[in-house]
């Protein structure tokens, strides 16, 4: 038996950049980007546009919005398989505020422990899953946590799942 244990990096858009986005105002080093920034209703609000951008794969296809009410993983917690899907984009906003795992993976056909990242995520860090990025299932921590997700509805199977060999054993313990 093998043994590898994953431990979290900071999520930013930098190093989150191959896998998607990172929806925020402010940065884990407190820095608001003013790119995105535009002043709206009168000067009341300030809309950060276009964070991110919903993926779909045809004319058919349609954007939904749903909420995934996610059960805390309890640690230390064996990964075996990961997941991702062809036809679309998926993104998640935290709806609870609690920090949660981002566990994504290098764009192979046959994972190995080595082409996994793990992101710890701010309760203030949304993420957009770029179309087909391998990715676990939602990973909230703490407490039952409510997401906001966008993702794609359409004819065809949207989820490819790659399972792990039985014999590693990928481990995440905070
Ligand atoms: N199955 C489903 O809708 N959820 C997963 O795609 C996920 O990433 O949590
Ligand atoms: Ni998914």
């Amino acid at each position: 038996m093998t043994s590898y244990k994953l431990t979290p990096k900071p999520l930013t858009k930098e190093a989150f950049a191959p896998f998607g986005d990172v929806v925020e105002i402010e940065d884990q080093t407190g820095n608001i980007s003013q790119d995105n920034l535009i002043m709206i209703n009168g000067g009341n609000t300030e809309r950060y546009d276009s964070l991110a951008k919903v993926q779909l794969s045809s004319p058919e296809d349609t954007a939904v919005i749903n909420i995934f009410r996610a059960q805390p993983r309890s640690m230390p917690m064996n990964i075996e398989m990961m997941e991702r899907h062809p036809r679309g984009s998926q993104s998640f906003h935290p709806l609870s505020g609690e920090d949660y795992l981002v566990l994504v993976a290098d764009s192979v056909e046959a994972l190995t422990p080595e082409h996994l990242h793990l992101f710890l995520a701010k309760g203030t860090q949304g993420i957009n899953y770029h179309l087909n990025t391998w990715h676990h299932p939602v990973l909230g921590l703490n407490k039952v946590c409510d997401f906001l997700v966008v993702d794609r509805k359409g004819e065809g199977n949207n989820c490819e799942e790659f399972f792990f060999d039985k014999a590693l054993n990928i481990t995440i313990d905070l």
